[in-house]
């Protein structure tokens, strides 16, 4: 089996280096952004307060939003958001919509490179879902555990050294993948054919098989990405761009 054939020592380093980012004020304003509008979210799902109540939070919210509403906004990353920091180097991937701190949308998952007891690098990612994320009663819902499963492959098939975009992903539920809990997501690369990075990953609560899955990607010359965010910067924001 061919891992990595053209891995380097310095794109991991690059990549692991990126993770820290610099500790600049702008990028904790963004974070604390971001975990604040998690709480929000968290408790707005969940919450049993009176009616009356609610219509105050209403009001208070719907005053943030056009406060910060009055900024610009849409375009503050160069390239794509999976690779986007929050400026002033800030960390890799601070707006990914699954691992970025910054995105409150984003549960995060926290995403660390390590390696197998053989040697062979793993991503593993560590997410605990709050209630917003709730499918099943009690548990997480299928699709945020298909997402977490393509970020954590994602990162994995990066490390073939040409990254791609995934091409096709299966997931199989095992049982059932408690909401509130920590839990474990691992992925590796399995082989790598020409263009084609195949991968695998499994959902861990404890020791506990909840979720495996398998996902191809094809790697994709760079400029197909610089393609796509000069599309993006052609349209309006929130359009699609025109593939
Ligand atoms: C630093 C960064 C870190 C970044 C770390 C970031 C981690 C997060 C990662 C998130 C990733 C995403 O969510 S990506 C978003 C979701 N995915 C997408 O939007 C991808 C949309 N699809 C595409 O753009 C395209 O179809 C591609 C790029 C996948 C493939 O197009 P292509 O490059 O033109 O491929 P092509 O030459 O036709 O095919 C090459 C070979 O692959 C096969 N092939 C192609 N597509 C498929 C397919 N869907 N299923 C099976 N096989 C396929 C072909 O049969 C062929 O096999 P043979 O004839 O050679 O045998």
């Amino acid at each position: 089996m061919e891992i990595g054939s053209k891995l380097t020592n310095s794109w991991l380093d690059s990549i692991v280096d990126s993770f820290n980012g610099v500790d600049s004020d702008r990028r904790r304003q963004f974070n604390r952004i971001g975990t604040a509008t998690r709480a929000v979210i968290e408790s707005v799902v969940a919450s049993k307060a009176p009616t009356e109540q609610l219509g105050l939070i209403a009001d208070a919210i719907e005053k943030v939003a056009e406060d910060i509403g009055r900024f610009p906004s849409g375009r503050v990353y160069e390239g794509f958001a999976e690779a986007a920091n929050t400026g002033g180097n800030g960390g890799f991937m601070d707006f990914s919509p699954i691992s970025g701190a910054a995105n409150p949308i984003a549960p995060p998952v926290e995403l660390s490179l390590s390696s197998d007891p053989d040697g062979s690098p793993i991503v593993v990612g560590v997410v605990t879902f709050g209630s917003a994320y709730e499918g099943p009663p009690g548990s997480v819902h299928g699709g945020h555990i298909a997402a977490a499963f393509d970020e954590v492959l994602g990162l994995a098939q990066s490390m073939s050294g040409s990254p791609g975009m995934t091409a096709r992903l299966s997931v199989n539920y095992r049982k059932p993948t408690p909401l509130g809990e920590p839990l474990t997501f691992v992925a590796r690369i399995v082989k790598k054919e020409g263009k084609k990075v195949f991968t695998e990953g499994k959902c861990y609560f404890g020791d506990i098989l909840t979720a495996e899955a398998d996902a191809l990607f094809i790697s994709v010359d760079f400029s197909k990405l610089a393609q796509l965010a000069g599309e993006r910067e052609r349209t309006n924001d929130g359009q699609k761009p025109q593939l």
